[in-house]
């Protein structure tokens, strides 16, 4: 599994800490940037460097962070193909994955700890899309992007 990480200032540390975890679990990661702390940069930047990689298939699963995890997750969000989910607990990352099947996670470093940040990247990765009724609903939020990206 690879999996492509991003963040702006806000959603740095996290990150880091996020790329370190999945590194110790042997998961490959492509880090999208940004790069520091120090500098304050624009979070849609990065939320759509990791959402255009996951539609091309370049990685599996994106992770994006910034301060509430919020602004990132609306950038990734309009890039079509995305299903991109703000979490923070264990609870909806499941559910994210099993009934929404989100093909990106979203967290924020001024929201969570470092601790309930990595349990809930845990869950959601170990979490498999239900499909079935599921599905269906799925294919809807598809059918509303094709009627605007026209
Ligand atoms: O949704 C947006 C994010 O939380 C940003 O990380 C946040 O707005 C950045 O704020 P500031 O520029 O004050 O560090």
């Amino acid at each position: 599994m690879k999996i492509g990480l991003g963040c702006d200032h806000g959603g740095y540390n996290l990150k880091l800490e996020i790329k370190k975890y999945l590194g110790t679990k042997g998961i490959e990661c492509v880090d999208f940037g940004t790069n520091n702390d120090t500098e304050s940069v624009d979070y849609p930047i990065y939320g759509q460097k990791v959402a255009e990689a996951v539609v091309a298939n370049e990685v599996d699963y994106g992770i994006v962070c910034c301060g509430t995890g919020i602004g990132i997750s609306l950038a990734a969000n309009k890039v079509p193909g995305i299903r991109c989910a703000v979490v923070s607990d264990t609870f909806s990352a499941k559910m994210s994955k099993a009934h929404n099947n989100a093909n990106m996670l979203s967290l924020g470093e001024r929201v969570l700890g470092k601790g309930l940040a990595l349990e809930i990247v845990e869950a959601w990765l170990n979490t498999e899309f239900e499909g079935d009724r599921h599905l269906r609903r799925v294919n809807l939020l598809s059918e509303i992007e094709k009627k605007y990206n026209k």
